[in-house]
């Protein structure tokens, strides 16, 4: 008897427009320059999620931390911050004219009060916004959302599908031309949600939850470096994750969610949420397609829809991958500590040249 097995070619080398990370955590101070070449090696622009302490609430503010990246950019390298303002309950509708205006604010970010790591200034109850949210959809300024509500009787698990249903759903019938991007999705609710979904929306989908189901947390032991909010979920979320960013939709783009915090933070009583992707994000979004047979799809999701959909050009340069077996770092400098990166120690697939 003879089985028969199909083989498809995969290429060893994939050469793609230059990519952009669409939510991305560069932290502050001695940190950024520790970490921003990991990005830089790889894409043109980022996202700044604004989650600082003190968060980044004002155009000035966010102007003195754009300034801040820049002067930690490593010498020649060119690398756009694309800016990001913290919604709160005490945002004014005329900051978000002064926003639009700056030219290199490109989002404001909605975190629930108490969602995830430095969210105790998010807003309580969007009511509040109202006037925020209003003048954000006539200027065309896009809404970021954590999509989890915070509410302690919510099983965690479950906190993504029913924000969705309590939040998602009534905000955008509220503001139906206001553009949102549903941040770092984690269940099959959220991919159908925003695949069928009326009007302007698109979702961000990380390299852990395309790899990864909520099993990586337990092998053998806990796992504090698979720790994420929103946290993975199981194995029917996943794949219907990856069918989603494989599927040419211009929905569905890159942003890592690279949310680094020291190996201290993380080995702790009480880690931190956030996983550290930004050494070695392309090589794993490449695993992930090809492992679903769709590395010609990578492009459009890494450097085309995210463009498009903020309106941005998109970029002229390009990133090589190679298939390479080589060694993550386990540790890495991190400020005045280290840091673990997602995988580190273990061996990558794909090298970005
Ligand atoms: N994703 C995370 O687990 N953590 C992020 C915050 C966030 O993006 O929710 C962080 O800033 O550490
Ligand atoms: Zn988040
Ligand atoms: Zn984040």
């Amino acid at each position: 008897m003879t089985t028969q097995t199909t083989s498809i070619a995969t290429p060893d080398t994939l050469t793609i427009t230059r990519p952009d990370d669409l939510h991305l955590h560069l932290r502050d101070g001695n940190i950024i320059a520790s970490i921003l070449p990991e990005t830089t090696r790889q894409f043109a622009r980022a996202i700044i999620m604004p989650n600082l302490r003190p968060p980044v609430v004002t155009t000035e503010q966010a102007r003195g931390y754009r300034q801040r990246i820049l002067d930690a950019l490593p010498a020649g390298m060119s690398f756009e911050p694309l800016m990001t303002l913290y919604l709160t309950d005490n945002t004014r509708a005329e900051e978000i004219t002064t926003a639009h205006e700056s030219g290199f604010i490109h989002a404001l970010k909605l975190y629930p009060a108490g969602a995830t790591t430095n969210s105790d200034a998010g807003v309580t109850d969007l009511a509040r916004c109202s006037a925020v949210l209003e003048r954000m959809q006539a200027v065309g300024m896009p809404l970021l959302v954590h999509g989890e509500v915070a509410d302690s009787a919510v099983d965690t698990f479950d906190r993504e599908a029913v924000f969705i249903d309590k939040v998602l759903i009534p905000l955008r019938r509220q503001f139906p031309a206001l553009k949102i991007v549903f941040e770092h999705i984690t269940t099959r609710q959220a991919a159908e949600y925003v695949r069928d979904a009326e009007g302007p929306i698109a979702a961000t989908i990380t390299p852990q939850h395309l790899l990864y189901n909520r099993n990586a947390l337990f092998v053998g032991g806990i796992r504090p470096h698979f720790y994420c909010l929103p946290v993975l979920k199981r194995e029917e979320h996943r794949l219907a994750l990856v069918a989603a960013a494989t599927s040419g939709n211009p929905r569905f783009f890159l942003g890592t969610d690279s949310a680094p915090h020291a190996k201290g933070l993380k080995e702790h009583a009480c880690g931190c949420a956030g996983c550290y992707s930004a050494a070695n994000a392309m090589e794993l979004y490449a695993e992930a397609f090809e492992d679903a047979g769709a590395l010609d799809r990578l492009e459009g999701f890494a450097s085309f829809h995210g463009a498009d959909f903020y309106g941005l050009p998109r970029n002229t340069g390009t990133l090589t991958l190679k298939r390479m077996d080589w060694q993550l770092p386990a540790e890495m400098p991190f400020g005045d500590t280290t840091i673990v990166p997602l995988r580190g120690g273990e061996t990558m697939r794909w090298k970005a040249l």
